[in-house]
């Protein structure tokens, strides 16, 4: 298994940066997830690990070699796609096997008996050895094309949303075994995927990319706790994070917070944390975005003292919860509702953002500057690490 190291890798294809310019490194055995929109550069930096792309600049090394030049099939990488890959006309044992009959690695029958079997016993699908893969369904071929790179001892395993194809119950399992499986065999593992459940459940740390760099490296809960800007933010976290363009007043030693509301223009108190309140007073801070997360906004529809009104703009299941959306004027807000209410569209809806939840943002930079208690996630963080 391997350390892999970027150093100022970049990659254009004409004249789009796909890789611009990223450095990182993942420990040894590490799952580290790669999460990011649509063309980020994921599967850039998976092609670049495995050899079928050449960077146009950096370094990119396994256990402090350099592997820039290194031919893909000598760089020991076992690569898992979203759409299988397998041989048709070759029985799931032979698909699996055949990693271990190619001129590189080849092994004699009795071993590659035995590590077939080995895999397909963790994979549960010791049953279906003879089958070929038009008499599987997609959850079966997932599994085979991951047994199939597990027979190998790989330096690395890359997959490439190898779920995202299953339906959503399967991937629940799958996502379960997948990382069973990892801390069985001490594996690195790079995993590219678009669900923020799946980069949350699996990975040890996370890399947020955009358009080429990297945003941000942390535990799924630094993350998540502690975005490093508003994108980041609302990357992690389904339904997204509500962001309120606020501005703060200092009245003595009360720091309120102002907002609009369909016109109208509200004031709450901030509740008083020391961190929140010395970065204020530090850099003056009069024009923030708040960030809060939809399950810390509390609602009700008869009128509450403290609760501001808005309009119900749409009400939708998300399985097992629903999503209220309410419209606010140039803004929306997303809270968490039980399924099953009785909601009308545009009626009247009473909203209490907990304010003492929140993450506090520039309005301008749309950088992270303090969020209420903010030591008690740290903490969080490190205990994870130490983990
Ligand atoms: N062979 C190629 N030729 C031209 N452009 C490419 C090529 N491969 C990737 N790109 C471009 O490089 C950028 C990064 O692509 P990449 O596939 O790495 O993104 P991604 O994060 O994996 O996206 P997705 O989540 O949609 O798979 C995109 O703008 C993409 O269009």
């Amino acid at each position: 298994m391997a350390r892999i190291k970027f150093e100022n890798v970049k990659k254009t294809f004409g004249k789009v940066c796909a890789l611009d310019g990223i450095s990182f490194e993942i420990h040894d055995n590490e799952f580290f997830v790669l999460f990011g929109p649509a063309g980020a550069g994921k599967t850039t930096i998976l092609n670049c690990v495995a050899g079928i792309l050449i960077p146009d600049e950096g370094t990119i090394s396994f256990n402090d070699q350099l592997m820039n030049l290194v031919d893909p099939a000598r760089r020991n990488v076992a690569m898992v796609f979203e759409n299988y890959a397998l041989y048709p006309n070759m029985t799931v044992y032979d698909n699996m096997a055949s990693p271990l009959r190619s001129k590189l690695y080849k092994t004699d029958e009795n071993t590659i008996k035995e590590k077939v079997y080995a895999a397909a016993k963790m994979m549960k699908m010791e049953n279906l050895l003879e089958r070929l893969p038009s008499q599987l369904s997609n959850g079966q071929k997932q599994r085979v094309a991951m047994g199939r790179a597990l027979v190998r001892d790989p330096n690395v395993f890359l997959m490439d949303e190898p779920l995202a194809h299953l339906d959503a119950k399967l991937r629940n399992s799958m996502r379960t075994e997948l990382k069973e499986m990892q801390a069985n065999l001490g594996s690195t593992c790079i995993y590219v995927t678009h669900d923020f459940m799946e980069a949350m459940a699996l990975g040890d740390r996370i890399a947020i990319i955009n358009k080429g760099k990297i945003i941000q490296i942390g535990s799924g809960d630094e993350i998540y706790y502690m975005p490093i800007n508003e994108f980041v933010a609302s990357l992690m976290g389904e339904p997204q994070i509500n962001i309120i363009p606020s501005t703060i007043k200092v009245e003595g030693n009360k720091y309120n917070l102002c907002f609009e509301v369909l016109g109208k223009k509200i004031s709450m108190e901030m509740p008083v944390d020391e961190k929140v309140m010395v970065k204020i007073g530090e850099l003056a801070l009069r024009c923030v975005d708040i960030g809060i997360r939809p399950q810390h906004i509390q609602y009700s529809f008869e009128k509450i003292e403290g609760y501001f009104k808005a309009t119900v703009y749409s009400y939708e299941s998300i399985g097992n919860k629903s999503v209220i959306i309410a419209d606010c004027g140039d803004y929306q807000l997303r809270m968490i509702a039980p399924n099953g209410l009785r909601v009308r569209i545009d009626s009247d809806i009473y909203i209490h953002p907990e304010i003492g939840k929140s993450i506090v943002f520039d309005c301008e930079s749309k950088n992270y500057i303090v969020r209420y208690d903010e030591e008690a996630v740290k903490a969080l963080a490190t205990i994870q690490e130490v983990r």
